[in-house]
């Protein structure tokens, strides 16, 4: 079977997608994993899937990490379905909303970017307790559509993002469901960098969306920089987290604005 599928990317987090609003595409885990290898396949960080919505949003927003498993969000992902959303409707909305297995979100163009209306996030422990071994600061957790391990260093440039990452991923403190990991440091009052371990790639990636939430959300509560707070990714982006702290340590209206991209579209045999 010829499968019809576009290349996109938010600030180099990258993704096939696909158009399944009429169902009849059925990929297994394993066909997913495939388009996803970046010798053998496509080549992507995961896969997103536009399917008809069923609790009266605009669409369904389905997700496969690049190991083939779904997940329940993804914040560049979600930027990248927006941006294509309105594509397909043909018409230039500005505002599309879309069912995931983190709630309803919603995405709106503003100017050149896209913003994301996130679910609230939920599950804060600024200090999880998590021991690694010749690891001292604190591993925050917060749950900003899909889990995330936030920890600020002084030095990202030179944290072994694999391996702590890695080490974190599996953590028996965050099993089951395992983590994603970020490291973030300050740049300047409002301004954090990132860099993120991603669950279901199983590498660092050049930017994850709810991992930049997270880290924006940890800073905010470590030194009350207040909304927006800007944030660079390994990428080379810098994207806008906002917020509205409700004061006990949970947040509403928070929102991601960043770049959402074509590459490419093309055929292949599945
Ligand atoms: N790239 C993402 C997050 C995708 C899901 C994640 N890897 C997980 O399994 O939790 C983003 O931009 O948010």
């Amino acid at each position: 079977m010829l499968l019809h599928f576009y290349k996109m990317n938010g600030a180099g987090n990258d993704f096939v997608v696909v158009d399944n609003r009429d169902l009849a595409l059925q990929l297994t885990g394993e066909q997913i994993a495939l388009l996803c290898d970046r010798h053998r396949g496509i080549g992507a960080d995961g896969l997103l899937a536009v399917e008809p919505a069923e609790q009266g949003a605009d669409f369904k927003f389905r997700y496969y990490n690049a190991d083939g498993g779904e997940a329940e969000m993804c914040g560049n992902g979600a930027r990248c379905f927006g941006r294509f959303t309105s594509a397909l409707m043909e018409i230039e909305p500005d505002r599309v909303t879309f069912e995931t297995i983190a709630g309803i979100l919603a995405a709106e163009i503003v100017d050149d970017h896209i913003r994301i209306a996130m679910s609230d996030p939920k599950d804060l422990q600024m200090e999880t307790g998590a021991q690694l071994p010749g690891w001292e600061s604190p591993l925050s957790f917060i749950n900003t559509g899909v889990p995330h391990v936030v920890a600020f260093v002084d030095d990202l440039a030179g944290t072994d993002v694999f391996a702590l990452g890695r080490a974190i991923r599996h953590h028996d403190a965050f099993s089951p469901a395992g983590t994603n990991a970020n490291f973030a440091t300050v740049l300047a009052p409002g301004h954090i960098a990132i860099r993120t371990y991603e669950r279901g790639v199983e590498d660092e990636t050049l930017a994850c969306g709810t991992g930049m939430v997270a880290c924006a959300l940890i800073h905010h509560l470590r030194s009350g920089d207040p909304s927006p707070i800007r944030v660079d990714v390994k990428g080379g982006d810098t994207l806008e987290i906002g917020f509205e702290a409700v004061g006990d340590g949970s947040f509403k209206e928070v929102t991601l604005t960043g770049p959402a991209d074509f590459i490419f579209e093309g055929d292949i045999e599945i």
